[in-house]
């Protein structure tokens, strides 16, 4: 069975070494066949160090945000199994990604959710709240492919789609915690004010999906 993984990239110079430094070890073992960083116009250096880690990077002409990042990089594989990670994780071992990874591919789970432990408090709370808006996601290519093309349209709101999905399908769906992980917040890559204008319109994205 082919694993891809998959990172949506904006403006993540500063932590998508460490991302793919922990996804690559995997790949050298031989369980992941394609690593696909999607850049999405950023303007640092995003891709300029993705390229360093010889991955395949794919460029989009503008930002299209989140949801159509992660479709570009699914219509780039055929692998069965998509793992999907954010480019801003923090304290990300191979062991977490073999950990995502392996439900999916033994068949214990169609869709596996990462979910941040003893990482960060604030993180951590937030993950625990609301597990099913996490980035790390691991899942079974037919789960996607059954999708509309139309809901990768909705930005942020994508892990709410897929989340509903599996909800209304009644897929199998397992939480795996990610010891020691946690994320770049908003308010740290972009500063207090525009961290929170982004984040008010990532919570308009997820509101505008959630409708169960
Ligand atoms: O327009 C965007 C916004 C975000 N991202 C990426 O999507 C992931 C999650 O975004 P972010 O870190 O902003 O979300 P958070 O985890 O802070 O909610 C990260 O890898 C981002 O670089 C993207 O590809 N396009
Ligand atoms: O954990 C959360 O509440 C949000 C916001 O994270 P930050 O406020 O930037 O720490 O991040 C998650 O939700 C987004 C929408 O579903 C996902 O796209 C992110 O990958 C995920 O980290």
């Amino acid at each position: 069975m082919s694993v891809s993984v998959i990172i949506p990239a904006y403006n993540e110079e500063k932590h998508i070494g460490e991302v793919l430094a922990a996804v690559k070890a995997v790949k050298d073992v031989g369980e992941v066949v394609d690593i696909i960083v999607v850049n999405d116009d950023s303007t640092d250096r995003t891709a300029e160090v993705a390229y360093s880690f010889g991955v395949k990077v794919i460029e989009l002409p503008r930002n299209m945000g989140k949801g159509c990042a992660m479709k570009v990089g699914l219509d780039n594989t055929s692998a069965s199994v998509v793992l999907f990670l954010d480019a801003d994780l923090v304290g990300i071992q191979p062991h977490h990604v073999r950990a995502l990874l392996a439900p999916v591919y033994h068949g214990a789970a169609d869709m596996a959710l990462g979910v941040f432990c003893s990482g960060r408090g604030v993180t951590d709370l937030a993950q625990r709240l609301t597990p099913f808006l996490t980035g790390q996601r691991a899942v079974k290519r037919w789960v996607l492919d059954m999708l509309n093309e139309d809901v990768w349209n909705t930005g942020y709101g994508i892990e709410m789609v897929l989340t509903r999905y599996a909800r209304k399908y009644n897929l199998k769906v397992i939480e795996v915690p990610l010891y020691g992980v946690t994320h770049a917040m908003k308010e740290e890559k972009m500063g207090v004010m525009r961290g929170m204008a982004a984040r008010v319109k990532m919570y308009w994205e997820i509101a505008r999906q959630f409708k169960m």
